[in-house]
């Protein structure tokens, strides 16, 4: 059961055993499977048309087609509650800032609301010079004299009738034959030519459509749309549109190509026609549909934003373009703030747009597995000198919809030492040596395994800092002192806290960490050495200029890395063998459950 609006009403007056899951009650009580074994009993397959000769698997896209943007009208009548005219006005406005020229903005003759948008569109001036707006009709003579009456005063509009005339539609709907819905689509035709020469001031376009194409035999199609053409005579300067819609979507999308290829290939005048695709999205493949369409000989694509329209859909626009632009062809429509469309989309439609939306979803350039975040990371340390974009699992460059790469690799317990140091390299500029980077993911793994949440950068950043920069104990290092520092004979002298008392230590090495390894070693009474030792500049202007990582080794344990932050980069390198030392005497769970809490908080 589909409840939209109001949660489940139980008329005895018992607690029902049924709950809301989004918009869906679920009956927990009735379970059984409702689905038939032999589906072929109930349904029949579609039958693909004969088209053996078909050009369009070998042709390929290399230009944009001209879009046409219906979300004022196929998206809206969708909606649960349909846009007002503030609301309508603004949308079309955003539509014109991304580049739509053609905007079907409604059906003028169904509601005072779209009547009123084309009014204020036209009174106000609104409707930019390259744009042209698009209205719809059926093909019934009070209908298209009230949308043409709607439109005085514009200087351009596309008119757009339309009829069905499937099998289904002519037995059920209109308890008709092939003549009768022909007669309708001519008789129409006829209509607007006269209504629309009684208002010269305009430049009319003529746009039909034979609705439900997609599941119409395609010689019939043809006789309808040369009629309708027979009776408007386009010509190749004034050429009119013939839309082929898919009203719904009944086919693979190879079969909706054979039969656009078709009518392609045998409409008459095609020279005067503008042939156009309306792909419905029920099947789930309206992208490819309208992709394998214009490749068999479609010149213009309707659809809308994110996908929004009657049922599952019309062919979602920001996917074709940004695909388009992802092979590197212009798509003449810019989604650079795909962020702010997306919440203008949200807000004036109340849907939400699916977190996994090919380019607009929030997590579409989000990787939080490991393998992913690690060629992803070594994908953007190549891609500064690469000339063509190549990040392993990002078809396109987030930044060119300005989303952030702070969001591109996210945290959780299924990442890896990739992901844990690229957000920190990108919040905090520290750049780890591999042993390093594993040793801290596992610092990070263990928090997110406990806490089962996601950690985010700022996470990552305190618990790199808790574990490793702010270790003051046993030692509190207060200063340090070197001699002789370019000579093979160092001496190094370490001024810290310990126990609460101030200690002065003294070690002589063949370098300055050498000798602080030195001065630890005789204080501790076991051998400190340096196993490896890393060190860069940190970005300008910050106070600690300068970073050591350093992996030291005391007596038989492990090696454990401590990190050090200076001015001096000899400073840093020995605050780094410090810290180092600590870690390793305090063991690491505290900061753990240091760790543990901040990211929780
Ligand atoms: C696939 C699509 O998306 S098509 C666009 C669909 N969009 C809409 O319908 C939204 C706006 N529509 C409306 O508000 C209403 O349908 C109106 C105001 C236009 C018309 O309302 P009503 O006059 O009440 O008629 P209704 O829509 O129920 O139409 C049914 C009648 O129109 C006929 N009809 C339906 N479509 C068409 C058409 N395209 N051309 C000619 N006649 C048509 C039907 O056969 C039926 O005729 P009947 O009354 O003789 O049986
Ligand atoms: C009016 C037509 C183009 C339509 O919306 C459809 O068939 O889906």
């Amino acid at each position: 059961m589909v409840d939209f609006r109001s949660p489940p009403v139980n008329p005895t007056g018992n607690v029902s055993n049924s709950r809301k899951v989004s918009q869906l009650t679920i009956d927990d009580d009735n379970q059984e499977s409702t689905m038939i074994t032999n589906p072929a009993q109930k349904y029949r397959r579609f039958e693909p048309i004969q088209l053996t000769d078909r050009q369009w698997p070998n042709a390929t896209l290399d230009k944009a087609p001209i879009w046409m943007s219906t979300d004022l009208r196929d998206g809206n009548q969708a909606l649960i509650d349909p846009m007002s005219v503030d609301t309508k006005l603004r949308y079309f406005d955003e539509l014109v800032k991304i580049g739509f020229k053609e905007i079907e903005v409604g059906f003028p003759s169904a509601s005072e609301t779209d009547f009123n948008v084309v009014r204020r569109l036209i009174e106000e001036n609104r409707i930019p010079d390259d744009v042209t707006i698009e209205v719809l009709t059926q093909a019934r003579e009070d209908l298209i004299a009230r949308t043409v009456a709607s439109l005085k005063g514009a200087r351009r509009v596309i008119l757009h009738m339309y009829n069905p005339i499937s099998p289904t539609f002519r037995e059920v709907v209109y308890k008709s034959d092939k003549a009768g819905v022909k007669a309708i689509a001519e008789r129409g035709t006829r209509w607007v030519k006269e209504m629309t020469a009684a208002q010269p001031e305009t430049e009319w376009v003529y746009q039909y459509s034979p609705e439900v194409f997609s599941s119409t035999e395609v010689e019939f199609a043809k006789e309808v749309c040369d009629a309708v053409s027979a009776v408007w005579q386009p010509t190749p300067e004034h050429k009119m549109i013939l839309n082929l819609p898919a009203t719904v979507e009944m086919s693979t999308p190879n079969t909706y190509a054979d039969q656009i290829e078709w009518m392609h290939r045998n409409l008459n005048n095609r020279d005067s026609i503008i042939l156009s695709v309306h792909p419905h999205n029920d099947r789930g493949t309206a992208v490819a549909a309208a992709e394998l369409a214009v490749m068999a000989g479609a010149d213009r694509v309707e659809g809308c934003l994110f996908g929004n329209g009657e049922r599952t859909g019309n062919v979602d626009l920001v996917t074709l373009a940004l695909n388009l632009y992802s092979q590197g062809i212009n798509p003449e429509l810019d989604f650079s703030h795909i962020d702010q469309i997306r919440q203008m989309y949200e807000e004036t439609t109340q849907l939400p747009v699916h977190p996994r939306h090919p380019y607009a979803g929030e997590l579409v350039f989000t990787a939080f597995s490991g393998s992913h975040q690690d060629a992803i990371k070594k994908g953007f340390a190549v891609q500064t000198n690469a000339i063509y974009w190549q990040v392993p699992y990002l078809p396109i460059d987030p930044a060119d919809l300005n989303r952030s790469y702070d969001a591109v690799v996210r945290v959780n317990s299924q990442s890896g030492k990739g992901g844990v140091s690229f957000l920190l390299q990108q919040a905090a500029g520290f750049e780890l040596p591999r042993r390093l980077q594993i040793e801290f993911s596992k610092i990070v793994q263990k928090v997110s395994d406990e806490t089962s949440k996601e950690v985010n950068s700022s996470n990552i950043v305190s618990l790199f800092e808790s574990s490793y920069l702010q270790v003051a104990a046993p030692y509190n290092y207060m200063s340090s002192h070197v001699i002789d520092e370019e000579t093979s004979n160092v001496i190094t002298k370490i001024v810290a806290n310990y126990d609460e008392q101030r200690i002065e230590l003294h070690g002589q090495g063949n370098g300055p960490l050498d000798a602080a390894a030195k001065a630890i070693s005789q204080h501790l009474g076991v051998t400190v050495t340096v196993a490896d030792y890393h060190e860069h500049g940190m970005s300008a202007g910050s106070d600690a200029a300068a970073v050591s990582y350093v992996e030291v080794k005391v007596g038989d344990n492990d090696t454990v890395f401590g990190v050090g932050q200076d001015k001096n980069i000899t400073t840093a390198a020995i605050k780094a063998l410090i810290n180092g030392v600590n870690r390793l005497l305090i063991g690491h769970a505290p900061e753990l459950a240091t760790a543990k809490q901040e990211a929780v908080s």
